[in-house]
């Protein structure tokens, strides 16, 4: 057979695009190197141990690997900054310290080709190496600044917050370590509602105040006071407010904003953490932050910072366009269409072509500045995550099977089921040695479910009306949602366990929430006044 397509997650760049692609490229290492970085390129392909001793927080199953003659394990470079670090604590070892270093490199990860992931993605960076402390993060957020300025036209911002911060204000709570984690994911995914909801029996901690509202501190330099206004001076604060402060002696204080929410599950930063937003790009298009552990992970302890820029995003074609003010929602139709309208009526949005849609799928609302899209429950995740709508309105049931790299901001409360594990009556599931089947239409919910009991099952993908699998004998039992009970029963089917409960969510895009700020807030308060 011929092969005449590209591996997954990989493409062809032609003509125009490739113009464009190593015109980014250009702009950047002309750049970086004018104010005096070097190019360093390292080989595409590592020994998978040298990131397990980076302690990067890249997932094992995103890295991909191939085994060399000798049997040993090597991937796909996942990430530049590790392989650098290598380099700087062997070969440049003599060198003296500081060192400024930047490449142009591809970094692979092995994303979901269906959902638009690529496993190739093309970065431009620099790692300033040897440098602690005040004046090297400026220079490094000063970099980050200019570059942005290189190539993205319609604006852009980046944030600031640090990674110190999380931690010790944890360390008052008195939490039990997984608590601890629970929490971190809810600021992180900025689940406002679901926070607080968290946090209501731990009201009388000293860092109480400022948890609850660490997911919504982001914006500008008011963030920093009202920060300290609850917690009182921290030297983090502090450092973010002196970094601010020196960032505006250099002129750079427009593009500088924070977001104290910035809290990572790896403490591979140590510092400063930042993040770039462009107008037009759905997902943030540089990031970096001071790492001051990884040199001495490879034997050469020194302080260090640095940044990767995605040229890939920063070159598309979509990322040339300034997006408007009007914000895009993307609705669930079906069972949630109506209740969604329902809440947004109830806060005095006209949403009448939206209920007369006949078979236009995009429709304006007359009194808000607010265009809805309705969609299949998966695709409002896809429209959400690459940023072509700001904000959907999905289950939980679609955010559990298909991953949350959005915002979760609130649980809209309707929509209420739970995914629920089924048997055919009178039927021992637990009590045999042979390896059970399980129909689902939500294989991923499924293996999580097993998985976490330790537990070895068969998955079979089932598009609808599950139910009929192990009526026809076809599975042991499903994983399916549970409402009011009626299809289970009607069936001859019964629920044996609980696997989660499911409610509809409104979620966000991470870079729409950075650059549509004052709208999507003003959105998320309509709904959350209409629940109330
Ligand atoms: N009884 C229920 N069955 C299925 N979904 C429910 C139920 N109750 C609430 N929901 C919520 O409604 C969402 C949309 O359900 P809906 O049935 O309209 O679409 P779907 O089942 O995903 O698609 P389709 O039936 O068109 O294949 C679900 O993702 C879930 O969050
Ligand atoms: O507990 P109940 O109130 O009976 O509701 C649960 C049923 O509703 C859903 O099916 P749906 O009607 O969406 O059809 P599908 O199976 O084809 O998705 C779900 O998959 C169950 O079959």
């Amino acid at each position: 057979m011929n092969i005449i397509t590209t591996p997954e997650g990989t493409r062809d760049r032609l003509f125009a695009e490739c113009q464009r692609f190593r015109g980014v490229q250009r702009e950047l290492t002309q750049l970086f190197h004018a104010n005096g970085y070097e190019e360093i390129s390292t080989p595409e392909v590592e020994y998978y141990d040298l990131f397990l001793q980076s302690g990067n927080p890249i997932p094992q199953e995103a890295m991909l690997k191939i085994v060399d003659r000798s049997g040993k394990l090597m991937v796909m470079r996942p990430d530049c900054t590790a392989p650098i670090a290598r380099v700087a604590a062997t070969k440049l070892k003599t060198v003296p310290l500081p060192q400024r270093l930047y490449y142009n490199e591809t970094v692979f990860r092995s994303g979901d080709a269906n959902r638009g992931g690529s496993s190739e993605i093309p970065q431009c960076g620099i790692e300033l190496l040897g440098e602690g402390g005040l004046e090297a993060d400026v220079e490094a957020v000063s970099m980050a600044v200019a570059a942005l300025k290189a190539v993205c036209p319609n604006g852009f911002h980046i944030e600031l917050g640090h990674a110190g911060l999380f931690p010790v204000l944890a360390d008052q709570m008195e939490m039990p370590p997984i608590q601890v984690e629970e929490m971190r994911k809810l600021i992180e995914g900025k689940h406002f509602a679901a926070l607080d909801d968290f946090l209501q029996s731990y009201k009388g901690k000293p860092a109480y105040a400022l948890l609850s509202r660490l997911s919504r501190l982001f914006g500008g330099v008011e963030v920093l006071d009202e920060a300290e206004s609850l917690v009182g001076p921290r030297p983090e604060l502090r450092y973010l407010r002196d970094l601010f402060d020196a960032l505006s002696q250099t002129g750079n204080q427009d593009y500088v904003r924070f977001d104290l929410g910035l809290v990572h599950q790896i403490d591979y930063y140590t510092g400063v953490i930042f993040r770039g937003y462009a107008q037009g790009a759905g997902a943030p298009v540089l990031s970096g932050g001071r790492y001051d552990n990884l040199l001495g992970a490879f034997g050469r302890p020194a302080p260090a910072v640095g940044f990767a820029m995605d040229v890939d995003l920063l070159s598309r074609e979509t990322s040339v366009q300034p997006s408007t003010a009007r914000l895009r929602v993307a609705l669930t139709k079906g069972r949630l269409q109506d209740k969604t309208v329902e809440l947004l009526e109830r806060v005095g949005l006209d949403c009448s072509p939206v209920k007369n849609p006949g078979r236009r799928l995009i429709h304006s609302l007359p009194n808000y500045p607010l265009d809805a899209v309705l969609a299949k429950a998966p695709d409002v995740i896809t429209y959400v995550e690459h940023g072509v709508c700001d904000l959907g309105v999905v289950g939980k049931d679609t955010i559990l099977e298909h991953g949350s790299p959005f915002y979760e901001v609130l649980d809209l409360g309707f929509g209420k089921c739970r995914f629920a594990l089924a048997v055919k009556e009178r039927t021992d599931f637990y009590g045999t040695y042979k390896t059970r089947r399980v129909a689902t239409k939500y294989p991923n919910v499924a293996r999580r479910f097993f998985e976490g009991k330790d537990m070895d099952v068969e998955i079979i993908k089932i598009e609808g009306s599950v139910e009929l699998a192990p009526i026809l004998g076809l599975a042991d039992a499903i994983v399916d949602i549970v409402e009011t009970g009626a299809t289970l029963r009607e069936n001859g089917l019964v629920p044996i366990e609980d696997v989660a409960p499911v409610s509809a969510r409104l979620i966000v895009n991470t870079a729409a929430m950075k650059l549509k700020k004052a709208e999507i807030l003003d959105f998320i308060g309509k709904c959350q006044s209409g629940l109330e």
